[in-house]
């Protein structure tokens, strides 16, 4: 079986001011090169989860480790932990009056060397991990153009290609289809997977869309205000737990 790159034990986290807590996770492992989606209706702690994965939560109690490193609740962890997790936001985070190429050579900021710390400059291994991210994500021929000049779809893409360019060996990307149309959905979903699975990457992705994303990933999370409620493969979940988790809308 595959070595855990996340493991959770007794994770406990409250937003300030919070009576209730926003994740409450006895235990969750989940195995290097796994794709698993995390689902679950708004406010149910996707996001929350995301961000404590990627080293970004404070504050938390219990234990969390990623990629083998404990991580510190009341701390950021280094920068070459940084680097091999790379985190696709839902509003894509990209400089909009910068190029393609430029947010994607941006994704490379935490392998830069002395050679980019002196000139600004990134080195050769930056530019053919960001060229070979661009490819993959299908936009050569809008590599020179301003992402302001961009469809939602193609941000998207490009976000995604940032964060490939990082190299990561986990990709955490949060809603990354909720802004998108059904077929730009499937084809940032069909990236995504082939991307992680070329790479041999753990793939964790939110969606409140569990039929569309069902196709992509192995493993179904659903969480309901912050617990896990259900955990295991996307065709082991039948219309009652869905209609639970999701009420009317599912
Ligand atoms: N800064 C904050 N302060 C207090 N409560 C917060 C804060 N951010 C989020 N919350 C609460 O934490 C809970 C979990 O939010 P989170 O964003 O993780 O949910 P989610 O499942 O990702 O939702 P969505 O699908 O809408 O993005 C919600 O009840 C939310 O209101």
């Amino acid at each position: 079986m595959a070595a855990d790159v996340i493991a959770l034990h007794d994770l406990v986290f409250r937003h300030p001011g919070n009576h209730h807590p926003t994740l409450a996770i006895p235990e969750l492992r989940i195995g290097a090169g796994q794709r698993v989606a995390l689902i679950g209706t708004s406010g149910a702690g996707k996001s929350t989860l995301l961000r404590l994965l990627d080293g970004r939560l404070r504050g938390w109690s219990g234990s969390c480790a990623v990629l083998g490193r404990p991580l510190d609740p009341d701390s950021p962890p280094p920068r070459l932990w940084r680097r091999s997790v790379g985190f696709v936001f839902q509003e894509f985070a990209l400089v909009e009056r910068e190029t393609v190429r430029q947010n994607v050579l941006n994704g490379r900021l935490g392998h830069a060397d002395a050679l980019w710390s002196l000139t600004g400059r990134f080195g050769a291994p930056d530019h053919a991990a960001a060229d070979r991210a661009i490819q993959d994500v299908g936009l050569d021929e809008f590599a020179k153009r301003r992402v302001d000049r961009l469809s939602g779809g193609q941000r998207q893409r490009v976000a995604i290609a940032r964060c490939l360019a990082q190299e990561p060996r986990i990709v955490l990307a949060d809603e990354p289809i909720s802004s998108l149309d059904p077929v730009t959905a499937h084809t940032v979903l069909d990236l995504l997977r082939n991307s992680a699975v070329d790479r041999r990457a753990t793939l964790v992705i939110s969606s409140h869309q569990p039929q569309l994303v069902a196709g992509y990933v192995d493993r179904f999370i659903a969480l309901d205000r912050g617990r896990i409620v259900f955990d295991g493969p996307p065709n082991a979940i039948d219309e009652t737990q869905l209609s639970g988790i999701y009420g009317e809308t599912a």
